[in-house]
């Protein structure tokens, strides 16, 4: 059966010791990973424990306060998709009847509409989001790499956004809140915490608590668990890079579901993820060795292709 590996990055993220052959084993390993499963774990990855933890608690202070103070903060299309997403708003999939899950959301381009009850709400998860981009800017050049580019810094150039917040992508750093469920009456059936789904960008970084839940769809077909490693995080592969990578990267499935465990079920869960994707204007089109191939007839902007994913799943 098919495993998510755990790849270390010491000498990764801004690392001076790092030899060149070091580089070359975590960027050949986390290809390997990415390209097979769909999802790693990475350990030693230099965003700063303290910095996620302050990030999880202050969520943790938000999602519990009166649903009242939190329909204020609401997420719209006209706030640039930022706020606040209450459960059942969103439904990732077309055959899921409700979902348990409260999101937070704070796009590329800054928006100054924060809840004012958590005064540490703000700063941490901007704080946590700004330290994810030396990871973030390290896996660009490994796909670049992976995908033969001769132009090793190809995502990095369409990815202004991570150095101008005035730029706009559909990135996103997304706080999740899985309520406790009290009482199983209330719940319909089929409800789940997180329908069977893909992201839509190209990588998503997932940092979960230590309840569990996550499910991963491998590619031959079965659901594993993305059991929580302390101090590490996820990375996975979304709709847009299996589109850009001509299929070399696969977007992959994954799920929360309720747990059977009538003690997990009390328990809220609670995970903070970063969807990554180029600038809005980024033209994207299958590659294949390294070029772009059939660009004349598949070509779309970044920003438009997930739109149309966006569209199929909110309601507003
Ligand atoms: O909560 C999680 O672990 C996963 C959430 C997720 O997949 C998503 O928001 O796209
Ligand atoms: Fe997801």
């Amino acid at each position: 059966m098919l495993k998510i590996p755990v790849v270390d990055l010491k000498f990764g993220v801004g690392s001076s010791q790092g030899k060149k052959e070091d580089y070359e084993t975590l960027s050949k390993e986390i290809e390997e990973a990415l390209s097979g499963v769909g999802f790693v774990y990475l350990v030693n990855h230099g965003i700063p424990n303290d910095k996620i933890e302050q990030a999880f608690a202050a969520s943790k202070t938000f999602f519990e306060l009166p649903q009242e103070l939190k329909v204020k903060y609401r997420k719209d299309a006209s706030k640039g998709f930022h706020g606040y997403v209450e459960p059942g708003q969103e439904l990732l999939n077309e055959n899921s009847t409700f979902e348990i899950r409260e999101t937070f959301d704070i796009p590329a381009i800054r928006v100054d509409s924060f809840p004012e009850e958590v005064p540490d709400f703000k700063v941490t998860l901007l704080e946590l989001k700004q330290a994810c981009h030396p990871l973030i800017d390290l896996l660009n050049r490994i796909l670049a790499r992976s995908l033969k580019l001769e132009d090793g810094d190809y995502f990095y150039s369409n990815s202004k956004w991570m150095r101008d917040d005035s730029v706009r992508s559909m990135s996103s750093l997304r706080s999740l809140y899985y309520p406790p469920i009290r009482d199983d009456s209330t719940v319909l059936p089929g409800t789940v915490r997180c329908a069977e789904h893909t992201d839509y960008g190209t990588l998503t970084l997932l940092f979960q608590d230590s309840i569990g839940g996550l499910q991963v769809k491998t590619t031959d077909d079965k659901w594993i668990a993305a059991t929580p490693i302390p101090g590490s995080i996820l990375v996975n592969t979304g709709d847009l890079l299996e589109f850009w990578s001509s299929g070399y990267f696969p977007a992959t499935k994954h799920r929360v579901l309720i747990p059977e465990i009538e003690l997990k079920k009390r328990i809220a869960r609670q995970s903070i993820v970063y969807f990554v994707h180029p600038d809005d204007d980024t033209i994207v089109a299958p590659l294949k060795n390294g070029t772009f191939d059939d660009k004349k007839y598949q070509e779309i902007s970044a920003g438009k292709h997930a739109l149309m994913k966006l569209n199929a799943t909110y309601q507003y």
